[in-house]
């Protein structure tokens, strides 16, 4: 098959131009519109007569003028050239339209400028959608953390997140030779409230403890669901005093939502590397024995002795 080749005088390059997506347009030395396409006319209403031979500053918002002077022309005098530009063009009927430019002067140095024109509104919408996708990804993975590591019911951090996190508490206090107290909460006759008045009242109560735990702890405090009715707070810098107020102050609140709780404390002392395993033990023993000596109390794991709240 024989290749077709345009002859030079042809008018392809004016339908070509004619057919472009965009405008095409070309400025004289003065910044005078000298050539327009049709896209001018068709899709931004301006007649020929309206332009060419009129200030390229007829097509183009105040603000676009002023980069033009501080930012588009210094920069085609030095580079010849201003690549992908996003500035406000002035249709015809006088809406406003944002679109991106690419303006490059005449290699033959005869002060013509060629533009080329592209309304940026599909561009902006793709942006914005790569944008909000972006954000929507986000959201999904930060929900996804969330139901990883938090308790969907209580809004405390879950078992594996409780543990993990302890753990690494620990590792800093005991690096830091800093006393560390773990509270072992459980909600006495948890049981009875349940079979009294329905699972749903239980998950309630359950709601308002996790509640009020996280409201009341610190942000250093590490606070989270261990089991059932069981919570598990630990907290550095805990001297037995500050343990036992805290315990006592956690007594208090639980009593404004018509519970209590026994709690079993454990420590560790600054120079004791005791592992988070065996300090939930000693809190879960002193617990028990918190429990035994009739609930509602705090007791410690080092003398398990009652303390009333
Ligand atoms: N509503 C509700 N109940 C739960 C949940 N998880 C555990 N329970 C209930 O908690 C109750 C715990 O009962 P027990 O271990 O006998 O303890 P208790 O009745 O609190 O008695 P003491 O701890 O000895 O004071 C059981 O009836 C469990 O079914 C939960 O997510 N929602």
């Amino acid at each position: 098959m024989k290749t077709r080749i345009l002859p030079p005088d042809s008018n392809v390059a004016t339908n070509f131009a004619d057919h472009f997506i965009g405008g095409l347009m070309v400025s004289d030395e003065h910044r005078h519109i000298i050539f327009t396409n049709s896209y001018f006319k068709q899709e931004l209403d301006w007649e020929d007569s309206h332009l060419l031979g009129k200030n390229i500053n007829t097509l183009f918002s105040g603000a676009s003028q002023i980069f033009f002077d501080t930012y588009l022309f210094p920069i085609i005098s030095i580079e010849g050239q201003c690549e992908e530009t996003q500035v406000t063009l002035l249709k015809g009927n006088g809406e406003r339209l944002p679109v991106v430019i690419y303006v490059r002067s005449s290699p033959d140095k005869d002060g013509l400028l060629y533009w080329t024109i592209v309304p940026s509104t599909n561009r902006d919408k793709l942006y914005n959608e790569l944008i909000s996708n972006r954000e929507r990804l986000e959201a999904q993975a930060e929900r996804l953390n969330s139901l990883a590591t938090v308790d969907e019911l209580t809004g405390v951090n879950n078992r594996r997140e409780l543990m993990r996190l302890s753990e690494t508490l620990l590792d800093q206090a005991i690096r830091s030779s800093r006393e560390v107290a773990l509270l072992f909460i459980d909600i006495d006759y948890f049981k009875v409230i349940n079979d009294t008045h329905g699972h749903a009242y239980g998950d309630l109560a359950l709601k308002q403890l996790g509640k009020i735990l996280n409201e009341f702890g610190r942000s250093s405090d590490i606070i989270g669901r261990y089991g059932g009715e069981e919570f598990i707070i630990v907290f550095p810098d805990a001297s037995r005093d500050a343990a036992q107020r805290y315990a006592e102050r956690i007594h208090k609140l639980v009593e404004k939502i018509h519970l209590t709780v026994s709690i079993g404390v454990s420590q560790i002392k600054a120079s004791n590397a005791t592992p988070l395993d065996v300090l939930v033990e000693s809190a879960d023993k002193a617990l028990y024995q918190a429990k035994s000596a009739g609930r509602n109390r705090t007791v410690f794991s080092d003398n398990i002795q009652g303390s009333h709240a």
